[in-house]
C-alpha cells in the first residue's frame, strides 16, 4: 500500500519523527523540526497519533504517517524503507535522543546530535553543531546513508509553510527485540507561575553573586517579573540554595534559546554557556569587565548589579503602567 503511493511523494523527503508524550499530547518541538526538515528537503512527520496529523501538516508537514501503538523505532525504520529520505529528524530531547540512538545503531546510519540547523552542501545534507559555549561550530556530515539528526530545542527559527493535509497509516511489523519503556511517569510539581524555562522567549538568570536567596528572588525574579520572563541560575547559586535546581542552565541543567537571555552577575563558565549561547540577544550585567559573559553578549552593563538591577526593574515598571 505504501510502495503505490511513493510514486506521488514529493521529490526530496525529510523523515521527522515526532516521539509519543507521556500524557498523548504533541511534542512542543514539532514546528520547529518541521521547520528545520523543510530547509533540506520536504518533511514527512511520522507519529503515533491522528489526533495530531492536522497540526503537523499546518506546521508544514507534506505527508504524515501515522503508526498507532508501535514502537518508535520500528516505526521509524518502516517508515524509512517506505520512503528513503535525505534525513532523518529527532527532537533532541529526553525521549528523542533515546529513540534516534536506537535507530541509528539498529539501521547503522550515522547520529549526529544537539544540531542547531541543518542545510545541504554539494554532498547533501550537512548540520550545524555549537561546541564549548559556542566558541566553536562544528559541521558535521555523514559519510554514508542518510544522517539521524538530533535538533537542540530552540534553536531553530525557520518554519515551514502549512501544508495539505495527507494523512498514511504505515504498516509496522511487530518487532521482538528490546526496547525502551516507560514504567513510571512522575510529574514534577511546578512551584513557580512564571513561564516554563525551556521553552520562554525570555530568560533573565542569576549568579551566586546575589546572595542569598532573597536577593535572587527580589533582583532576578522581579526582573523577570517585570519582563514576562522565566527564572534561570547557574550551579553555583543553585549550589548555595538561592534557587531550586530545576532552574539551573547548563552542561548539568536544562538548555535554552530563548530570543532574549539577560545574565544577572554571572561569570560566564563554560558549563554555564553551553545551555545558552544559542539566545538571540544576550545581556550581560556584570562589575567585572573583563568576565567572559561579555564575550558572548549582544549588549553589556559593567556595574554592580544591586545598583543597576533595580533601576531597570522601576523603570520597566513605569513602563508598564
Ligand atoms: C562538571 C561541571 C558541570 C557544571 N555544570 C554547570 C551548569 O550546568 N551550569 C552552571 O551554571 N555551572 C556549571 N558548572 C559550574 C561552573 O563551572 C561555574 O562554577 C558556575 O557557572 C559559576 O557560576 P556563577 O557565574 O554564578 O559564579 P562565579 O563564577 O563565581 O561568578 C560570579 C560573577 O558575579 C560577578 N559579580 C560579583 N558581585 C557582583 C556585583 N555586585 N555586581 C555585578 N557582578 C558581580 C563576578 O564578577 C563574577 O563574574 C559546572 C562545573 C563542573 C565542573
Amino acid at each position: 500500500m505504501i510502495s503505490e503511493k511513493i510514486s506521488e511523494n514529493s521529490g526530496n523527503p525529510v523523515l521527522v519523527v515526532v516521539p509519543p508524550t507521556h500524557d498523548g499530547s504533541l511534542d512542543l518541538a514539532a514546528a520547529e523540526l518541521i521547520g528545520a526538515a523543510s530547509a533540506v528537503g520536504d518533511p514527512i512527520a511520522l507519529t503515533d497519533s491522528e489526533a495530531h496529523a492536522e497540526a503537523l501538516a499546518g506546521f508544514g508537514a507534506t505527508r504524515v504517517l501515522l503508526a498507532p501503538g508501535a514502537d518508535v523505532v520500528a516505526a521509524t525504520a518502516a517508515a524509512y524503507d517506505a520512503y528513503f529520505p535525505a534525513a532523518v529528524v529527532f527532537p533532541h530531547s529526553v525521549r528523542g535522543r533515546e529513540a534516534a540512538a536506537r535507530f541509528a545503531a539498529r539501521s547503522r546510519k550515522a547520529l549526529l546530535t544537539d544540531a542547531t540547523g541543518l542545510r545541504t552542501d554539494a554532498e547533501g545534507v550537512v548540520t550545524d553543531h555549537s561546541n564549548y559555549g559556542g566558541a566553536y561550530t562544528a559541521v558535521a556530515a555523514a559519510t554514508h546513508s542518510a544522517p539521524v539528526v538530533t535538533v537542540r530545542p530552540g534553536s531553530v527559527d525557520k518554519r515551514a509553510e502549512p501544508a495539505e493535509l495527507r494523512v498514511e497509516v504505515l504498516e509496522v511489523e511487530p518487532d521482538e527485540r528490546r526496547a525502551a519503556r516507560v514504567v513510571e511517569v512522575t510529574p514534577t510539581e511546578r512551584t513557580s507561575p512564571r513561564p516554563d524555562l525551556v521553552t520562554a522567549d525570555k530568560v533573565v538568570a542569576g549568579g551566586v553573586s546575589l546572595g542569598s536567596e532573597e536577593m535572587f528572588e527580589e533582583l532576578v525574579g522581579g526582573l523577570a517579573d517585570a519582563l514576562g520572563a522565566a527564572v534561570g541560575a547557574t550551579r553555583s547559586a543553585v549550589d548555595e540554595g538561592q534557587v531550586p535546581y530545576e532552574a539551573q542552565i547548563g552542561q548539568t541543567g536544562v538548555l535554552v534559546s530563548p530570543k532574549l537571555y539577560i545574565a544577572v552577575g554571572i561569570s560566564g563558565a563554560v558549563q554555564h554557556l553551553v545551555g545558552m549561547q544559542t539566545s538571540d540577544t544576550i545581556v550581560a550585567i556584570n562589575n567585572d569587565a573583563d568576565a567572559p559573559i561579555f564575550e558572548v553578549a549582544d549588549f553589556g552593563i559593567v556595574g554592580d548589579i544591586f545598583d543597576v538591577v533595580p533601576q531597570i526593574i522601576a523603570e520597566l515598571e513605569a513602563r508598564n503602567r
